[in-house]
């Protein structure tokens, strides 16, 4: 499937759905709508919404995989063009714009800091990365944005000092500009989708629940949202995996449905997404509208795109989408996989510590 062949409009579609975004890419797939009732009022609606989520389920699947053992040294075997540079070849470019700036490091976890993998409760990062991540952390503050809940991408990256935004961003925890009575940081806490917490998890209960008819299915629970994964799920079964999930939500209109990879997410449909977060952060951060942050966003998912938007629209940061194909992307620069993420931020470490030699 090509990327033209690909995009489409909702019009294109007449799914009768109200899609925010409906571009179908090579190995990942996005598409957001409201899955309310009063979207979907007929059999054939629903038919409808079925037909296209097996199509963009399908779309999600990767096609191509080559291993990368090292770190190559250029990106000429790329297929991103001219308008998205690989992040580690400008890599004087970025530092160099962050000449009088604090830099503000935000990360997402699956995909970006930890491979992908079958099993997501396997999705370990290495020891490297972890040792790399903490010395980025003594540097600049540091976030992880994940699609998990707090708790699980915590126990995954077991590192104290960070800031973690777990569920999307809906669920956040940062270090506030306000001192404590022993004199360190108070922590915010920012949770926008707790009103929908009995909501997700009666969901969370159904779709586990109808899912044991679908062989290799597996429903996540993230605390805030949900994720049904489909990895191990016979592609025979998509459609009936797809038509069990859209006539659940149907009766659940106040909740939306996303694509990622391989895995359909279910969140509550409210205006807060990882780029909310961001911004959410920056102000936290003592940044809200200042000219001396350097923010460096980067992730591999549908999801990070609207923290990239955020940072293109504000004309400020460094946006970087970890993907081995050339896909539609608010970022700027691109890397192909984790191992490029650990030399990218190593490579951050090493000038901070070099620019601290020299002034020494
Ligand atoms: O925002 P992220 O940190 O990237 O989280 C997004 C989802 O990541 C996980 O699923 C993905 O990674 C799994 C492990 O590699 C893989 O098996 C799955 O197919 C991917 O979709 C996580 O399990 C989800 O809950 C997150 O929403």
């Amino acid at each position: 499937m090509t990327k033209q062949s690909v995009v489409a409009s909702d019009a294109k579609l007449g799914n009768g759905l109200q899609a925010v975004s409906l571009q179908l890419l090579p190995e990942e797939s996005c598409m957001e709508f409201s899955s309310g009732r009063n979207l979907v009022n007929n059999e054939t609606e629903q038919e409808k919404i079925v037909s296209t989520s097996v199509a963009f389920m399908r779309a999600s699947s990767p096609r191509r995989t080559r291993p990368t053992d090292s770190l190559p040294e250029t990106d000429q075997d790329s297929c991103w063009g001219v308008d998205h540079p690989w992040a580690l070849g400008m890599f004087e470019k970025i530092v160099s714009a962050s000449r009088g700036k604090q830099i503000a490091m935000f990360l997402d976890y699956d995909g970006t800091l930890s491979p992908i993998v079958v099993d997501p409760d396997q999705a370990f990062m290495s020891e490297e990365m972890r040792e790399v991540v903490k010395d980025t952390a003594r540097y600049f503050p540091t976030a992880i944005v994940s699609g998990r809940c707090k708790e699980k991408v915590y126990g995954f990256v077991r590192l104290p000092g960070l800031i973690y935004a777990g569920s999307h961003g809906m669920d956040i925890r940062a270090p506030s500009k306000s001192r404590n009575e022993k004199g360190g940081n108070k922590a915010v806490s920012f949770q926008p989708a707790s009103e929908f917490l009995p909501t997700i998890d009666e969901v969370y209960k159904i779709l586990e629940e109808r899912m044991k008819a679908i062989p290799g299915a597996k429903v996540e629970t993230n605390k805030f949202c949900l994720s049904v994964h489909f990895r191990c799920v016979d592609e025979k079964e998509w459609a009936a995996l797809a038509e069990q999930v859209t006539s659940v939500l149907k009766e659940y209109p106040e909740l939306k449905l996303t694509y990622g990879r391989k895995v359909l997410e279910i969140s509550p449909a409210i205006n807060w997404n990882k780029g909310k977060a961001l911004e959410f952060l920056l102000k936290s951060l003592g940044h809200a509208n200042s000219d001396d942050v350097l923010p460096i966003y980067i992730g591999d998912d549908r999801t990070d795109e609207d923290a990239f938007k955020v940072l293109r629209d504000r004309g400020q940061g460094v946006g970087i989408v970890v993907s081995k194909v050339a896909k539609e992307t608010s970022a700027a620069y691109y890397l192909r996989e984790p191992s490029e993420v650990m030399y990218f931020l190593k490579g951050l470490v090493e000038w901070k510590r070099s620019s601290f030699r020299a002034s020494a």
